[in-house]
């Protein structure tokens, strides 16, 4: 039986097509679906052609419509015909001639490579740089045909000398050795990047080496490209989901992760920004849900309500309705104020930060030598972080471990009764800050017998406080598959640290990077890596340092555009400029952000862009859902777009004087790892906001740039 399958090149094409084109398209698969080669070759109406003599005979080019062409891979084995290409006749035959298709051997997959650019670079005189070393010098020709690079492209690597002239070369080059490439550009170990880019697809091949004329074996391999589609339901599903394309194309090391039937325990998966992290998590919900036991239940969770918005969207687009029922979105917060509210229906729910007066009394009340601020830490970062119930606890020598300011017993004492004060007035009150609702929460979930889960998928994992993951930990017992965490320290943009040993949650063994960035542009992304160059990052829930290695994009695009004004005027100005220039480009406003540092400056934003005639809306993620501004810029806090990404990210404000906000930091004084810790996350949150950008990325300030800036 003919098998049909769809190169992902082809969405971005579809979108162009008009209606009565699409219909046509969708005639000429369905005849690919039903004929024979022989029977299809010879149909009238298609027009099939083959390419000029010497060049690949199993590419064939065939009529849509008047104006566009189809081109598609008909290997003379096998019965899959592959939808490659969908573009104007003009120019169809000639990008056609151009391309060649091979399966990699080693790889297991079908690639494509521009034949004649890289036919001519490498025999153009000079091709081999006068300035060696060479970029791939240190990696031998064996270790690279081990990886699946071929002698044509070891040949083209022996030509290069820089990183960027690779990523510049990187359209002509098969795509699946340019991934192991672009790694060892980086420096990565030849192990690694066979462990991390070539076995994955060997295993999507079922661990063989797959013959060179083996075409129908590649394409069926090529999941991360190419998808086998069977009616036209299929079809227009693939075909008409360009920004959805998540859905269908997963990297091998993604599917690896969200499909793989067991965990023996809770699984993590890292990442830097736009690694697809959520869609790993999505799909993992995905996978759970559908292979869930009798009266199962899974918990889909991440950090903020606009999160949970937005994966809650993004979930039905995966996930039928029937299967979503048995899943949860919710945040960690709402999930224990549910359980502690089935127990204590009067107990509501306050911002950890509003408790802050309380301690302020009781510490003016007992008229201690410490200041509010640093008891209210000792709270939220000893005593609620690590669960301590009893003077005992927070005077066993290991409690304050990683607090840098030293309390003698006595002080301790006076600080704990401090503490205990708070919280007896807390619970009296039933306004329980969060960190409070979830000790309450998981010590119900913990005497429970039953769990109300069978598996809890968490993302945006990096921003969670230990008690939140005390409730998470508690909603789902321990065993094969019960945690799945997406997140990345990097992104760590609020003052809590985790260790995930002591919570219980035992991830040795079963944490897993992602390293390609399907968001934004290698020109944004390698700018915006600068802001965190020099920084020690450590795994998410560990002391360990993260393992090397680093994020890299297979997108080309214009690099962040940097503007210094002299005043507050001046930058508005600016930022207005760019703006309209986004407009003018075409970019739609909805998918045009501005952020700020504070709620202040964003306020002064609105203020003036809707002055200037700026079709503009403040944004908040906490009561708003993500699309409901889609014909206005939408303008909010760099907190407020963690996890979201638009077209184009304007980072304003980023000035000496609001990046770092000092009273957002600790001073040293109160406690000098906590004062580093929380410089941290400041920076975490610049890099947070540039790295929101799908294809531009403008950042301002005016008088002194931040320190944190790559500028200069
Ligand atoms: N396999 C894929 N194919 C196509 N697009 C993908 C794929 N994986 C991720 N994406 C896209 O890349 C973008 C980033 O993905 P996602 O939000 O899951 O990354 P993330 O690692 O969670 O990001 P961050 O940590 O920065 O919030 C999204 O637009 C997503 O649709």
């Amino acid at each position: 039986m003919p098998q049909l399958a769809i190169d992902s090149t082809c969405l971005a094409q579809y979108d162009k097509l008009d209606r009565p084109t699409r219909e046509r398209l969708a005639a000429v698969t369905r005849k690919f679906r039903e004929l024979s080669l022989r029977a299809l070759l010879a149909h009238p109406d298609l027009r099939i052609q083959a390419l000029p003599a010497g060049q690949d005979p199993r590419i064939r080019t065939f009529r849509i419509s008047d104006s566009w062409t189809g081109v598609m891979l008909a290997p003379e084995s096998g019965e899959t015909f592959l939808l490659v290409h969908l573009l104007p006749r003009e120019s169809a035959e000639e990008w056609a001639s151009d391309q060649r298709h091979d399966v990699n051997t080693v790889m297991g997959t079908l690639e494509r490579r521009d034949a004649t650019a890289l036919e001519e670079r490498s025999v153009a005189p000079g091709a081999r740089p006068e300035a060696d070393p060479a970029l791939f010098s240190g990696v031998s020709d064996e270790a690279l045909r081990q990886l699946g690079v071929d002698s044509e492209i070891i040949r083209f690597c022996r030509t290069l000398s820089t990183r960027d002239e690779l990523a510049d070369w990187g359209p002509a080059v098969p795509q699946d050795q340019y991934e192991v490439l672009i790694h060892l550009a980086e420096g990565m170990p030849v192990d690694q990047v066979m462990n991390e880019v070539v076995l994955p697809r060997r295993a999507a091949a079922g661990g063989r080496t797959v013959p060179p004329d083996d075409y129908d074996a590649a394409i069926r391999n090529t999941r991360h490209r190419v998808r086998l589609v069977k009616d036209d339901e299929e079809v227009d599903d693939v075909l008409g989901r360009e920004f959805d394309a998540w859905r269908v194309f997963l990297h091998p090391t993604q599917r690896s992760l969200a499909y793989r039937p067991a965990f023996s325990g809770p699984a993590m998966v890292s990442g830097g920004p736009g690694t697809g992290k959520t869609v790993v998590a999505l799909h993992r919900v995905k996978y759970l849900a559908e292979n869930l036991p009798l009266g199962g239940k899974v918990l889909l969770t991440t950090f903020t309500n606009a999160l949970v918005e937005s994966i809650r969207r993004d979930l039905a687009l995966l996930v039928g309705e029937e299967l979503r029922a048995d899943v949860d979105v919710i945040t960690a917060d709402k999930l224990a104020l549910d359980v502690v509210r089935a127990q204590h229906p009067d107990v509501s729910m306050r911002r950890d930060a509003d408790a802050r007066g309380l301690f302020a009394n009781v510490v003016g009340k007992q008229g201690l030598l410490w200041s509010a601020d640093f008891v209210f830490q000792e709270y939220r970062h000893v005593v609620m972080a690590q669960g301590i119930t009893t003077v005992e606890g927070y005077l066993d020598p290991d409690a304050r471990r990683g607090r840098s300011t030293p309390l003698t017993v006595d002080q301790r004492r006076e600080v704990w009764n401090a503490i205990a004060t708070a919280r007896a007035w807390l619970r009296r009150t039933k306004q329980l800050p969060t960190v409070e609702l979830h000790a309450e929460a998981a010590r119900i979930l913990d005497e429970r017998a039953e769990r109300p889960y069978s598996n809890v998928v968490v993302d945006e994992g990096q921003d969670l406080h230990p008690a939140q993951w005390r409730t998470l930990r508690a909603a789902v017992s321990p065993g094969r598959n019960d945690m799945f965490i997406a997140g990345d320290n990097r992104q760590r943009i609020y003052d809590n640290t985790v260790s995930f040993k002591q919570l219980g949650i035992r991830i040795v063994g079963r944490s897993y990077p992602l390293r390609v960035n399907y968001r934004t542009t290698t020109e944004i992304l390698t700018w915006a890596d600068q802001i965190m160059r020099g920084q020690s990052v450590h795994e998410l829930g560990t002391s360990a340092p993260e393992a090397p290695g680093s994020t890299r994009s297979l997108l080309r695009g214009n690099p962040p555009v940097l503007c210094g004004a002299a005043d507050p005027a001046g930058e508005l100005a600016a930022l207005e400029r760019q703006l309209r220039g986004w407009l003018a480009d075409g970019v739609a406003p909805g998918d045009i952000c501005v952020t700020t540092r504070t709620r202040k400056v964003l306020t002064e934003v609105v203020g003036f862009l809707r002055s200037r005639g700026l079709p503009v809306a403040r944004f908040n993620p906490q009561h708003h859902t993500v699309d409901d501004s889609a014909g206005t810029v939408r303008v909010t806090t760099m907190h407020g777009v963690k996890g979201l990404e638009f077209r184009a990210i304007a980072v304003f404000g980023a000035t000496a004087g609001a990046l770092p906000l000092m009273e957002h930091v600790t001073g040293p004084e109160l406690d000098e790892n906590q004062h580093r810790s929380d410089l941290a996350a400041q920076r975490s949150l610049l890099y947070v906001a540039c790295t929101r950008a799908r294809e531009s990325l403008y950042v301002s300030w005016h008088g002194e740039p931040s320190p944190f800036l790559p500028v200069g």
